[in-house]
């Protein structure tokens, strides 16, 4: 049998590094190599890690077994289904996202907000776990397995090292306790996303958009796994203060990671939600597209969501308070489609001043930020 050939996609040329004198944050580094020298050197990587989630709730993953080349593809491969999906395959295969409150599918540009009268130019391609709960783009067909391999290794082997460091750091005694809320073989809202920012904003728009390409937000997730790329983009708001934003450096083959409103919650605020928003370039990186791959993980379906006190004497110790009253605790799955219904399109800042917007989520409250 003579083996098909696996077409190449078309490669996404990304923007040079940037020459202006951007102010960056300086963000800690978790060298994932040093997991497997043994339970000391994971200790000090779980302390490590405990520093930087208490302060800006964003870390540098570096050595964590995925190369800079299979990244490249991942981009690529994303690149080429965003740009060759014929635009009626798009529409019947978009998301479910305000029926179903489900990302697994094509967002269009224009679903979510940019400001009070302007659409966002975003595109996503998401995809799941397990494929087979939809019908994918015809074009992904010949990279599936590669897609698979990239969102396996990922899930089990990257995602699974964090969780087993985050419980260390939280000297759960169980080291497996969130790798088991993580569970690969059942189902959550856990996806791998593609997107591309077109940089198509008129001079009108980015009057009101004030420069902005996706708005101030905390993650709805446990974690988010953001493979890095060049574009100057992706800003981080000190937790200090409600104005400064800086830049986050890119770092060639990593991934920079961050903790979301779940892992807020289940540490009581111990650990920070990183507040972050993209805002379009330095001068001499604009007008590009940018188009990069992210993994945005969630327990499974039916993990109850609280602060973890009996569990933790780290929280413990630092006097956090529950999250939710017992009745309240949503489970993942309610939050998650709650808030997927609401991302982008909410409408609380058209009635109000201040760089917090308040929003309820079912009985559980999300903020939106300036
Ligand atoms: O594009 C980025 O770097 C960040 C995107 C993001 O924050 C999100 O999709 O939640
Ligand atoms: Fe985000």
């Amino acid at each position: 049998m003579i083996a098909k050939e696996i077409p190449v996609p078309e490669h996404f040329v990304p923007v040079g590094p940037t020459k202006e004198p951007v102010d960056f944050v300086e963000l800690r580094t978790i060298d994932l190599a040093k997991y497997d020298d043994g339970p000391e050197a994971r200790k000090a990587l779980a302390e490590e890690l405990r520093l930087a989630m208490t302060t800006q709730g964003f870390f540098n993953l570096i050595n964590h077994g995925l190369s800079e080349e299979e990244i490249t593809r991942q981009v690529d491969i994303g690149h080429h289904i965003i740009t060759h999906t014929p635009l009626e395959e798009k529409h019947r295969l978009q998301a479910p996202m305000i029926e179903e409150g489900s990302y697994h599918g094509f967002k269009p540009r224009g679903h979510w907000r940019a400001g009070k009268n302007v659409r966002d130019k975003v595109e996503n391609f998401n995809v799941y776990r397990d494929m087979t709960l939809r019908d994918q783009p015809q074009c992904m067909e010949p990279w599936k397995p590669e897609v698979q391999h990239f969102i396996d290794y990922t899930h089990k082997e990257v995602l699974y090292k964090l969780l087993r460091l985050f419980a260390i750091s939280l000297e759960i005694e169980d080291e497996d306790f969130f790798v088991k809320l993580h569970d690969y073989e059942k189902h959550d809202e856990t996806w791998l996303r593609y997107m591309e920012y077109f940089d198509e904003y008129t001079e009108e728009d980015k009057k009101e958009t004030k420069g902005l390409w996706l708005g101030g937000h905390q993650d709805l997730t446990s974690l988010s796994l953001l493979f890095s790329q060049p574009m100057a983009s992706l800003q981080v708001r000190a937790y200090e203060d409600d104005a400064t934003w800086k830049f986050v450096k890119h770092i060639p083959g990593g991934i920079i990671v961050n903790a979301g409103e779940v892992m807020l919650w289940w540490t009581g605020d111990y650990y920070k939600a990183a507040i972050h928003r993209v805002s379009e370039p330095p001068q001499d990186q604009k007008g590009h597209n940018r188009c990069s791959v992210f993994y945005f993980c969630l327990p499974n379906d039916d993990v109850v969501i609280n602060t973890l006190l009996d569990e933790s004497p780290v929280l413990r110790r630092a006097g956090v308070k529950m999250a939710h009253k017992p009745e309240d605790a949503p489970t993942s799955k309610t939050w998650a489609n709650g808030r997927i219904k609401i991302t982008g399109r909410s409408a609380v800042y058209d009635k109000q001043e201040g760089n917090t917007a308040y929003e309820k989520v079912g009985t559980v409250t999300t903020r939106w930020f300036k």
